[in-house]
């Protein structure tokens, strides 16, 4: 039987070492190892949720790379369409442990393998099996040949019929400058169906400040659905068709990490657009999962089941 996949992502899966104590990176002794990356933060909560999601990829033939494969194959991700390369390493990143706030954040990803990923590798039934793409604007920060292959991905899957969403997730350290950051993501927007962008990137990428200017700048072009994350209040909503709203943030009893959030609530939003909720609940799904994922230190320890998140909805009603 030919594959079915309900999501395809695609991205760089880091090996990613977190601080155990508190302090400047360079004086920690000691670190935990867990896999990393934003789009295979959202493959892994979508899989966690009972979604067949693939994940697209190129790994160095080394220890992380046999890491991430591991890793992902035991989220029961899947990895068919992961290509290996002997040329070039496995990109990794070291994360230090604060109190409050948001963690230092530090890469080795420069020339990694994943940065080599290009239309060579784009296997065109695999992606016409799945249901829905998601795209963060991460790939096309990493090479030229990235870029190349998210837009031709995102090109693909609309002439499919399919939906497509883009997290912007704004990495200013891996872009040349700014105005090169800021247009690219814009150029990716119009091309994507739900546009994720947390406040203060929608800011950065727009100019505007409010919710409801941003949304308004997205859906102008073209965009069928904006959400943007407001932190612990919540996220805002606005639909082509004229549908908007805010929708709370769940409590919170202590902020462990707040990366990641961003990659579980759209997860959320994500998972329940699949299932056919409506928006708001789509948006409060996601604001759930941005919930739990603050509550953890890894990336992706907070992503629930379907048990977890139901059970941890019910409980916070
Ligand atoms: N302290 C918090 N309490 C409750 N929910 C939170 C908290 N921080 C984040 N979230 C949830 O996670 C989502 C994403 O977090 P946010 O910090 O806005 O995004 P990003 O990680 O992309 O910067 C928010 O919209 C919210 O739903
Ligand atoms: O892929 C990268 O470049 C990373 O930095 C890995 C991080 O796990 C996520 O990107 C977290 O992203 P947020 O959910 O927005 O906090």
């Amino acid at each position: 039987m030919s594959k079915q996949l309900n999501a395809v992502t695609f991205g760089e899966p880091m090996a990613m070492f977190y601080a155990n104590e508190t302090g400047p990176l360079h004086e920690v002794t000691s670190f935990s190892k867990a896999l990393a990356g934003a789009e295979s933060n959202v493959a892994t909560g979508l899989s966690r949720l009972a979604h067949k999601t693939g994940y697209v990829t190129k790994l160095g033939e080394d220890n992380f790379g046999q890491f991430i494969a591991m890793a992902l194959n035991k989220e029961g991700i899947d990895t068919d369409s992961i290509t290996y390369t002997k040329e070039f390493s496995t990109g990794m990143l070291i994360k230090s442990k604060v109190l409050t706030g948001d963690p230092k954040v530090e890469y080795f990803r420069k020339n990694s393998a994943a940065s080599k990923l290009s239309l060579a590798d784009f296997d065109e039934s695999y992606f016409a099996s799945a249901g829905h793409l998601h795209v963060t604007s991460i790939s096309s920060a990493l090479s030229k040949s990235c870029h190349e292959f998210s837009l031709h991905a995102m090109e693909f899957m609309k002439k499919n019929g399919k939906t497509v969403s883009l997290d912007p997730n704004l990495r200013p350290t891996l872009w040349p400058d700014t105005e090169t950051m800021v247009n690219t993501i814009n150029d990716l927007a119009t091309r994507c169906d739900w546009f994720l962008p947390g406040l203060s990137e929608g800011k950065i990428l727009t100019g505007l400040e409010t919710p409801e200017e941003i949304a308004g700048y997205y859906l102008q072009r073209g965009v069928s659905l904006v959400v943007i994350k407001l932190g612990p209040e919540g996220a805002y909503y606005k639909t082509a068709t004229g549908e908007e709203g805010y929708v709370n943030g769940f409590k919170v009893k202590e902020v462990v990490d707040t990366v990641g959030a961003g990659d579980g609530f759209a997860v959320g939003v994500i998972s329940a657009m699949l299932e056919q909720l409506t928006v708001a609940e789509a948006v409060k799904r996601g604001n759930a999962i941005g919930a739990l994922a603050v509550m953890s230190p890894g990336d992706m320890d907070g992503l629930p089941t379907r048990e977890g998140l139901e059970q941890f909805m019910n409980a916070s009603v």
